[in-house]
């Protein structure tokens, strides 16, 4: 960090900058949501570039990747013809889910793809993408992670070794320089997210996927919220830390990394780590990517071996927890949660929410303006919470004026290319009585 790029955008920066807020929010004080919701239906937006091209391209991939049967070719072919140039379809009345899919898609059934939300269009389109497949049927496809094959070519490849390698030299610099490196190296990692690289930029994609290693040096911080998420975690407090995960390889390396820190340093006496249920957003973490991350770490040599027998044991011991609630792969905004994960994220010290897919679920698929205040926007959110992200979709809150007026003249597309980054952090609400 330090570069001339990185816009510390931190505390007391101005009106705005609130990528660290330590004010007292008054939970009710959200702005009332009165934007609309995010869609494809504007020709030449973000949204509509996803589901009109990278969800045809990723049908196709993932066609390519198995020796599908021809039931599975058909149904991509449906589901293909659906997205193109059909409207919704419900699940069926077989499917386990689709009462609940019932309920979620309310009112967008029957409509085109591009004139329901964005957020609940993508979700729902993975779901179908699944049911083409055959994951949730009865037959020998059942549970086949369609997109394992992309998260292991990934996981065995030479830019994993390379950062892994890294870990050397980083373990004996001082405790500080250590944890910026490792936190920035959670941040970083989840712009190498393996569906970015099949989205309509592909030069772009690859370009960011290929320097992630590089880019804690030479990218650009658009909010830096770090100095609040470390005064949240003292070394030597009983905290439980919450880490909401994105994506499995390149990204959840680093964010076990991040954790074994966390535990090592005894800024977390213990971590809870939140995976997707079912595959999602093509490389999203489940239970089998975190023990396939863990084996790829404790099978290196080195300080990555290290840290990968220190995970396992605390695994073992349960400083480190594993969960996958449902409303993970739910089309819904944060703000709609069940109780249990309310209570769950409440009774935690801090909530740190990895990548784009969970800020938008965070503060809202809405186009906000970019200067509104993050600490108001998540004032809803039970308890401290801290969002890391490289910028990969339209929304985004808690902007500097200076940086959003110096990015809005930078003449590129940074709100969606992933070439910028953001931590933002607040405290507990204050209760109200
Ligand atoms: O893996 P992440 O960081 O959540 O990114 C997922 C993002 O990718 C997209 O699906 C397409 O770029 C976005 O809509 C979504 O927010």
């Amino acid at each position: 960090m330090g570069d001339s790029s990185t816009y510390t955008a931190g505390e007391g920066d101005g009106p705005g900058a609130d990528a660290g807020s330590d004010a007292g929010i008054d939970a009710g004080s959200a702005v009332a949501a009165d934007l609309p919701v995010i869609t494809g239906g504007v020709p030449g937006s973000f949204a509509r570039g996803v589901l009109a091209d990278r969800h045809p391209a990723l049908i196709q991939q993932v066609r390519d990747a198995f020796p599908y049967g021809r039931r599975q070719h058909e149904a991509l072919d449906s589901l293909l013809d659906e997205i193109t140039h059909g409207v919704i379809e419900p699940l069926g009345p077989e499917d386990h889910d689709h009462e609940r899919w019932a309920e979620w898609g309310r009112g967008h059934f029957g409509r085109s793809w591009y004139d329901v939300p964005f957020l609940w269009a993508e979700s729902y389109f993975y779901r179908r993408l699944l049911g083409a497949v055959g994951y949730f049927g009865t037959g020998p496809w059942r549970g086949v992670d369609p997109f394992a094959p992309f998260k292991r070519a990934e996981l065995r490849g030479e830019a994993v070794e390379e950062e892994l390698r890294a870990l050397d030299v980083l373990a004996d610099a001082p405790a500080e320089k250590r944890a910026e490196a490792l936190l920035l190296g959670s941040l970083w990692g989840n712009r190498a997210d393996l569906g970015f690289r099949v989205s309509a930029d592909e030069r772009v994609g690859e370009r960011a996927a290929e320097s992630v290693a590089a880019s804690a040096v030479d990218s650009a911080l658009v909010a830096d919220g770090s100095p609040l998420l470390w005064r949240l975690l003292p070394a030597g407090s009983p905290s439980t830390v919450a880490v909401v995960a994105d994506n499995a390889g390149r990204e959840l390396i680093p964010d076990l990394i991040l954790i074994d820190h966390l535990l090592e340093h005894r800024r977390a006496e213990r971590v809870v780590l939140h995976v997707k249920p079912y595959p999602y957003f093509v490389s999203d973490a489940m239970m089998s990517d975190v023990v396939d991350c863990l084996r790829r770490l404790t099978e290196a040599p080195g300080e990555a071996g290290r840290i990968g027998g220190r995970l396992w044991k605390a695994m073992a011991t349960g400083s480190l927890e594993v969960r996958a609630h449902p409303f993970f792969c739910a089309p819904l905004p944060y703000e709609e949660m069940p109780e249990d994960l309310r209570a769950e994220f409440a009774g935690a010290t801090l909530t740190v929410l990895k990548g784009d897919l969970n800020y938008r679920r965070l503060v809202g698929d809405r186009l906000w303006s970019a200067t509104d205040s993050f600490a108001v926007r998540t004032a809803y959110f039970p308890g401290a919470v801290a969002a890391l992200r490289t910028l990969k979709s339209d929304v985004v809150v808690g902007l500097a004026p200076a940086v959003l007026d110096t990015l809005e003249h930078s003449g590129t597309a940074w709100r969606t290319s992933g070439t910028h980054a953001l931590i933002q952090s607040r405290r507990a609400p204050e209760p109200r009585f």
